[in-house]
């Protein structure tokens, strides 16, 4: 009995062999949309009811905003087909009536005729009500998507870059990425429990109207149907829930089999037939799981339609009872046998729409969730306009934590940049000059201390204004699969770019040999993404980069800073030297140029520079200072400069330092 009708239960998680030799045990994504399968137990149908005003209330404003013509449409045909349902009873009534009612046949068929017209006009109403229902349905739901897909990426893009790096915000990124689409089978399910919902009401009101003991007939008859349904989707989330974990582990797999960044090593390091034989193991498992779970609800199906058919036995029992009685008439009871049918059909389809709609909505839920956190963490629209002319930008004891995080990346920092200057940040990996650059550019905002553009603190500037100012290019900088035109115009999308323009920055960076080899020249497409595309080199590709900023750089004429985060890590030495040259010829008046790299033979020519230590600023001045301070600039410069001083020869090891123990 407990199986039946007790709490459904989430199985012991089963770690596979293969799981706990890939990843030490069970895979737990960082992925905020496994709470959704969680969410999903909270599945019954109280909980299901209780919620169902609010649920489709919601879906419906949503339908409201999109198309009110195609929502009113909707709701009139659905109501339409609602009492077509109800007048087609009330005809097979008649036409029972006439059937068994007294008179030879012939008078019989004459008095039937009228009901089965009317049953049969009724008919074709009603698929015409369905119809016209569907196609604006078809309609609606697009739309509703669309707009809470524009919704949803307009607040992603529009939020600080700090609550893109919190990992619970961008949980909620995740999560909410479903909820478009949730949101457009949500209508789908709305419609149809509407449906569903109003066949039931008029269906019930008829067979009320034909005999008081008939609706808790039907209601015996649909519930455990109903039951039935809901105990099968309970059982499928719980299965989910404890599964969803494995299912992911073994996807992972076989997307690493064919990504294009692991295909060497799947290849060189006899990868492929390692994780395959992995894969197997574990999709076998979760094979396993999927059987139990359609045997699981094969019974459940069965006890629901036992219990199901022995209300239908009971009801006709009543039936032939009453009419025996003298209670009812045949012709009523002929005319609930198929009241009844409907009905439960009608019940059973509301259940399911309601399950449908309660998990759907639990993205909905999250969706709006995300937009409205997204508004508390957006980038202000406000501010203070920033001024044309700055002379300088400076940060003054900026300190930065990033939320997950108990150090400071940044800690009591001060550094100027003055205009017309060219200034290096280096450090070893790890010491802070990444965020140090995403504090410069307005990125992110300090947690104590501040960022001045001239005298003025950036918190109160406008930002869009503030990263109008600023040009990056960082070593990861954005490789977009458009065209190599539209790649170097695309640093500043918004001004109009002739060939002659952008052929000018191609040149700045010494990119014409690498647009010389496509088969179109800038209109040739890059990346690898679509069909006729060209994949360039790293150091291509930081050309390309160069030629971006340089772009950008060139269509501003106000105080501004150029930020270069290690942009010669895939250059070759020469090119390395051309595009440092390069860079420091970008510093103009109205322009303070920071260069971020681990390559000392790039920074010894700039005007000044600032050495980070684990976030704090461990000294600063020229190279020439910093070379007589003997301090840990010095350091770092000595051994880079010894790897290119001539070595004797690099000692042999006197044995394997690796033993093979196969
Ligand atoms: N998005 C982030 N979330 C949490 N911590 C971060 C994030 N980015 C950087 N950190 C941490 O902040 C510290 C400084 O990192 P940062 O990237 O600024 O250093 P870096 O000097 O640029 O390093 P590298 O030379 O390796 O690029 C490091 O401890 C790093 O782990």
């Amino acid at each position: 009995m407990k199986r039946f009708f007790g709490k459904v239960r989430m199985a012991e998680p089963q770690v596979s062999e293969a799981e706990r030799e890939l990843f030490g045990g069970p895979l737990r994504y960082d992925m905020g949309w496994s709470q959704h399968e969680h969410a999903g137990l909270d599945l019954t149908m109280r909980s299901a009811l209780r919620q169902m005003p609010r649920l489709v209330g919601a879906a419906l404003r949503m339908a409201w905003s999109a198309d009110r013509r195609a929502l009113v449409a909707v709701a009139i045909s659905e109501l339409g087909q609602g009492i077509a349902a109800a007048v087609g009873l009330l005809a097979i009534n008649s036409v029972m009536h006439a059937l068994l009612g007294g008179g030879d046949a012939v008078e019989r068929l004459h008095a039937l005729l009228p009901g089965l017209l009317a049953a049969a006009g009724v008919a074709v109403v009603n698929s015409a009500l369905a119809g016209w229902s569907t196609s604006r349905a078809g309609r609606l739901e697009p739309k509703v998507e669309r707009i809470a897909t524009t919704q949803y990426l307009a607040a992603a893009t529009s939020v600080e870059l700090e609550a893109i790096d919190d990992p619970d915000f961008r949980r909620l990124i995740d999560v909410a990425q479903y909820g478009p689409a949730s949101a457009r089978r949500m209508i789908g399910a709305c419609v149809s429990a509407l449906n569903s919902g109003i066949s039931l009401i008029a269906t019930a009101g008829v067979l009320t109207i034909l005999h008081p003991a008939l609706l808790p007939m039907l209601l015996v008859i649909a519930a455990p149907r109903g039951w039935g349904a809901m105990r099968v989707a309970q059982e499928r989330y719980v299965s989910v829930m404890s599964w969803i974990e494995h299912l992911r582990a073994s996807r992972l797999i076989g997307n690493l089999l064919t990504e294009r960044t692991a295909s060497q090593e799947v290849r060189i390091h006899g990868v492929g037939p390692f994780l395959l034989d992995r894969y197997r193991r574990m999709a076998d498992s979760a094979e396993a799981e999927q059987e139990r779970l359609a045997s699981s609800k094969a019974v459940t199906e069965w006890v629901a339609s036992a219990l199901s058919g022995l209300a239908m036995a009971a009801t006709y029992g009543t039936m032939i009872w009453l009419i025996m009685a003298g209670h009812m008439s045949l012709a009523v009871a002929g005319t609930a046998v198929i009241a009844v049918r409907t009905g439960s059909a009608s019940l059973g389809a509301l259940v399911m729409n309601i399950n449908q709609l309660h998990e759907e909505s639990l993205y909905v839920r999250d969706h709006g969730q995300f937009l409205v956190e997204a508004v508390q963490r957006a980038i202000p629209q406000t501010g203070s306009p920033v001024p044309a002319q700055v002379e300088q930008v400076s940060l003054e004891h900026v300190t930065y934590r990033y939320p997950d995080r108990d150090a400071p990346a940044l800690d009591d920092v001060t550094l100027t940049f003055p205009m017309g200057s060219v200034i290096a940040v280096v450090g070893e990996n790890g010491s802070g000059k990444s965020t140090l650059m995403k504090i410069l550019s307005g990125l992110l905002l300090p947690h104590a201390g501040s960022v001045r553009w001239g005298e003025f603190d950036v918190s109160g500037l406008k930002r869009s204004q503030v990263f109008d100012r600023v040009s990056l290019l960082t070593q990861d900088f954005q490789r977009w699969p458009v065209t190599a035109a539209m790649n170097i115009r695309i640093g500043r999308p918004g001004h109009d770019a002739s060939m002659h323009d952008l052929q000018m920055s191609v040149d700045y960076a010494g990119a014409g040999s690498v647009t010389a080899k496509l088969p179109n020249g800038l209109e040739s497409m890059l990346g690898r993404m679509f069909r006729g595309a060209i994949e360039l080199s790293g150091g291509e590709w930081q050309k390309v980069g160069l030629a971006r900023t340089h772009w950008r750089s060139s269509t501003s004429q106000e105080d501004s800073v150029l930020i270069v985060d290690e942009p010669t890590s895939a250059l070759d030495p020469e090119a390395e030297i051309a595009a440092f040259d390069r860079i420091r010829r970008l510093a103009a008046p109205h322009r303070a140029v920071v260069l971020v790299t681990h390559r000392m033979s790039g920074v010894r020519h700039a005007d000044h520079i600032y050495v980070l230590d684990q976030g704090r600023l461990a000294e600063h001045g020229t190279h020439d200072d910093l070379i007589a301070a003997r301090g840990r600039y010095a350091a770092m410069f000595d051994t880079q400069a010894a790897q290119y001083a001539p070595a004797p020869s690099v000692p042999k090891p006197a044995s394997p330092s690796v033993v093979d123990t196969a």
